[in-house]
């Protein structure tokens, strides 16, 4: 966390104004945010071969497959119906309706795209151990921590649109593999992300209102920025590093 900010909430003086808690927390975002991990800069910079590509998309899997179980878990023990109504897109946004399929799905097209069996990548069964851990302990979190510190803890979106805007150029640009329908995920979630990224905000700025509550969000924020961050970590040193792929996780053929 940005030790002014920290330092700022560790005097015992007043909160920190609505404003400059949104500084706070975007400060996080451009120190620790994992667009700034080398991994993505192979990703996007077309620096990986087709086998690690698939290494990311099944691992993210496991993220995308998790999202709407924290989100279900934030309504389930939500007081607030506005802030249940709210958050209820998120689901569904994830799993789908009878109008849209839904991004889990449009992550699958991206698998298959890849040529990655379906059935596989579901099972999770290729993946990292530390890409499941971290995954379930953003789930965890979102369960047991204040229902303040869950919606906080959503806050990386705000940094999200800038990096898909990046991979959708990068990925179509660098690999004869990637094509329009493989990268459809990224291009929808540059509508959701915003809105639901400004909600979320919106949300923190007028519940953190003492010195504990605001120290809480900007700490969910940052262990968020970690769990992203160890992904990427695994995926660095299983895939990119020779010899690394631990037993039992996908091999590129
Ligand atoms: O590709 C990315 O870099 C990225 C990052 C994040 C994020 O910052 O958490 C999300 C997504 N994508 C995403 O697609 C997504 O649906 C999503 C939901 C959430 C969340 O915490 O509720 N983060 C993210």
């Amino acid at each position: 966390m940005n030790k002014h900010f920290i330092l700022a909430l560790d005097t015992g003086s007043a909160p920190m104004s609505p404003a400059d808690l949104e500084t706070a927390l975007r400060a996080i975002g451009t120190e620790r945010y994992h667009d700034l991990h080398p991994f993505h800069d192979l990703l996007h910079g077309g620096h990986l071969d087709k086998g690690q590509v698939q290494a990311w998309a099944l691992n993210r899997y496991c993220y995308q497959a998790a999202i709407p179980r924290k989100d279900a878990s934030l309504i389930g023990r939500c007081e607030d119906r506005e802030l249940r109504r709210e958050w209820l897109h998120r689901v569904t946004d994830h799993d789908g309706n009878c109008e849209d399929p839904g991004g889990i799905e449009r992550w699958l097209i991206l698998t298959d795209g890849l040529g990655l069996d379906r059935d596989y990548v579901v099972s999770q069964q290729g993946a990292l151990s530390t890409t499941r851990f971290a995954v379930e302990a953003y789930v965890r979190f979102v369960r047991e921590k204040s229902l303040l510190e869950a919606v906080a803890s959503s806050l990386t979106e705000l940094f999200a649109p800038s990096i898909h805007r990046r991979r959708i150029a990068g990925m179509l640009k660098n690999y004869s593999f990637i094509d329009e329908t493989v990268v459809a995920y990224f291009r929808r979630r540059l509508d959701q992300a915003p809105r639901d990224a400004q909600f979320a905000l919106d949300y923190v700025k007028r519940h953190a209102v003492t010195v504990e509550q605001q120290r809480a969000v900007l700490a969910a924020l940052t262990f968020k920025t970690e769990v992203l961050w160890a992904q990427l970590d695994a995926l660095h040193y299983a895939y990119v590093t020779p010899g690394n792929i631990p037993p039992g996780a996908f091999r590129p053929d």
